[in-house]
């Protein structure tokens, strides 16, 4: 398991002043971006020339989440606009091992998310290919959704996997996590987790930042 990490989604940030809004998450990890298309997912936000200039705005690494139709075709791209990760859907993507090895030739992490319905198992040999494995603990669309706790089982088979294949993969939740959920996803095995509406409806979203970091520490040690 790596170190605890928390990586804020300025889904529901003001999309006005997007570098403003990154400059009040300073302590954070990562800035999660999801990028939705209209196709994989019914929502529409930014792609890659606004993911372009933010990753120069900000000292930050950006940790990008595609939910587009197309990865096999954009992922790469992310990448070498300067994101440091970049996680494309499995249920996307043609060929997820190619991708995976394209975007660690860019010089990324590669990250591979399922939805909450899609099962870790089919993908068990695909983790040594996978800098990350990020968990939906909502179905992905639209941020301010309430957590799937049915998804707090798959967390648990995924960390049970990657403990017995040695590998070093990052396990990413995303959706739903608040003080109120991120210890259930820390103590089934998650170390690296977005909160979107948690962080950023929050009077001071920096300290939110540090608190639910604190607390999932406190959780993944018991
Ligand atoms: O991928 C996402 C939605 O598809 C968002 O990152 C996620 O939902 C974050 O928002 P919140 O913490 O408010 O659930």
């Amino acid at each position: 398991m790596g170190h605890i990490q928390i990586t804020p989604s300025i889904l529901n940030a003001d999309l006005a002043n997007l570098a403003g809004e990154v400059a009040r998450i300073g302590s954070a990890d990562w800035v999660h971006v999801d990028v939705m298309d209209n196709h994989f997912v019914p929502n529409l936000t930014l792609g890659l020339p606004v993911v372009e200039s933010l990753a120069k705005s900000t000292a930050l690494p950006m940790d990008a989440h595609l939910m587009i139709a197309d990865p096999d075709r954009w992922a790469p791209a992310y990448a070498e606009a300067g994101c440091g990760s970049v996680t494309f859907h499995v249920e996307a993507a043609a060929a997820p091992v190619r991708l995976a090895r394209e975007i660690r030739a860019q010089g990324a992490r590669a990250s591979m998310a399922l939805k909450p319905a899609t099962p870790i198992e089919p993908y068990e040999d695909l983790l040594a290919e996978l800098d990350m494995l990020l968990i939906m603990t909502v179905e992905p669309g639209f941020g301010g959704q309430k957590f799937l706790d049915l998804c707090l089982p798959k967390i648990r088979r995924a960390r049970a996997l990657m403990d017995k294949h040695g590998v070093e993969t990052w396990l990413q939740v995303d959706g739903g996590v608040s003080l109120e959920t991120i210890e259930r996803c820390a103590e089934a095995g998650a170390d690296v987790f977005v909160a979107g509406s948690a962080v950023y409806s929050a009077a001071d979203p920096d300290r939110m930042v540090a608190e639910l970091k604190a607390k999932a520490e406190a959780a993944s040690a018991r």
